[in-house]
């Protein structure tokens, strides 16, 4: 029952997108997910989601912080104007839109649930097993509900060494085609930030720092990656922590900066009437009372990439041991900053996406001739014929 009104509800969605979001949805797998009704009601009705991601709950932090978090950042895009989307795949069917139940699993699973990026997606759903999204997944996932805005603490990229180990997080290549503008607090400085930038580039996605020329670096509010600034590592340039071990020369561009929700609405909006197909990034700074502690926060890097080179760890353990590493070894600053960032990314992501959907309600208002409905969104009048003929015939 429920599930039949959810995908009535998500073809409903899908005639009454503005045409430029159903680009978003070009092939349709929605029906092999479920979709929480009020997520549903919310993508339907033309009102603000945000997509958040699960790996941060699984593998980012320890229980009960990862549930609290969870719960807290959900919190913050309602109190700023949009429905949170939270992404997992449980027992093997990708949810979008999470109980507070299906948080608790997820947060008690921690790590025993599956990591799971873009390869992983097919493995995880066929043997029916939890699967904690990252950053690539999550995007898949929102960008077939035609969900443009999503939110997470730091993306994956080049790992330090990358150039002889290749290993570049799947988040990237995702970016490059997928058009879901992705909220982040830049790179954490375990990677390498100038070719996670140079990566970015190739694959022809948008990075946009917001209210800063630097790019960011996760704790801290610079990486010395500055926009239209081409500077050369080799001339003594200081290139704060993050590439301190990066002995060459590198072209660093952070070509674009935005300052407000409302310029970030009108480049997802521009990226998608283009139709260019990929992503954009937006660089957020982590909140100045949290970045005092970068410095400390760094020494710890350090040693624990010494402790995964040592121990052999590497592939997707990395990232979640160089996390729950640091975060011993600064006795739990690392953590605090963590949330912190992530609540601030939370609040702008929300901003962005009420901003996003008020661009397109006003420019549907102006450039058709638009029906009212209760006062909520505007429909084009055949697809309010169409929406009554889905809603006789069920
Ligand atoms: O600061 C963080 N960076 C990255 C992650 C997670 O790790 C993933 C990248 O993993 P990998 O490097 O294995 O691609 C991201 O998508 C995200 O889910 C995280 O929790 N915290």
């Amino acid at each position: 029952m429920v599930s039949s009104a959810i995908s009535r509800l998500t073809n409903l969605h899908r005639h009454l997108l503005p045409a430029d979001s159903k680009l978003l949805e070009s092939d349709d797998v929605s029906g092999l997910m479920k979709i929480s009704p009020e997520v549903a009601e919310a993508l339907s009705s033309g009102q603000p989601v945000v997509a958040l991601e699960s790996t941060v709950i699984s593998h980012g932090m320890p229980y009960p912080q990862n549930l609290e978090t969870a719960k807290q950042l959900e919190a913050i895009v309602r109190v700023n104007g949009a429905i949170p989307a939270t992404i997992a795949i449980l027992d093997g069917v990708p949810c979008i839109g999470l109980s507070m139940e299906d948080l608790q699993k997820l947060a008690n699973l921690g790590t025993r649930a599956q990591k799971t990026a873009r390869r992983d997606i097919a493995h995880v759903v066929s043997t029916r097993g939890n699967g904690a999204t990252t950053v690539s997944a999550t995007m898949f996932f929102a960008s077939k509900v035609g969900i443009p805005i999503f939110v997470t603490g730091g993306i994956g990229g080049v790992h330090r060494h990358g150039e002889n180990t290749l290993d570049v997080s799947s988040d990237l290549t995702e970016l490059g085609r997928t058009p879901v503008a992705v909220v982040s607090a830049g790179v954490k400085s375990i990677l390498d930030i100038p070719r996670t930038l140079e990566y970015l580039e190739t694959q022809g996605v948008c990075v946009a720092t917001y209210a800063t020329n630097d790019f960011p670096a996760f704790f801290t509010e610079r990486s010395g990656c500055q926009e239209e600034k081409v500077f050369s590592c080799l001339d003594g340039f200081d290139r704060s922590f993050s590439s301190s071990n990066n002995k060459f020369c590198v072209e660093d561009r952070v070509p674009c900066r935005v300052d407000t929700p409302e310029d970030c609405a009108r480049l997802i909006d521009a990226n998608v009437k283009l139709r260019l197909g990929t992503g954009i990034l937006f660089a957020v700074p982590i909140p100045k009372e949290y970045s005092a502690s970068g410095r400390l926060i760094e020494d710890a890097i350090q040693r624990a990439i010494g402790e995964a080179r040592t121990k052999n760890i590497t592939g997707n353990a990395e990232t979640p041991f160089l996390l729950s590493r640091v975060n011993e070894l600064t006795g739990g600053a690392s953590l605090a900053s963590n949330i912190a960032l992530l609540k601030n990314n939370a609040r702008v992501g929300a901003k962005i996406a009420a901003a996003l959907a008020q661009l397109r309600g006003h420019q549907n208002g102006v450039q058709h001739g638009l029906w009212r409905t209760e006062g909520v969104r505007l429909i084009r009048l055949p697809e309010l014929i169409r929406y009554i003929f889905l809603l006789s015939t069920g």
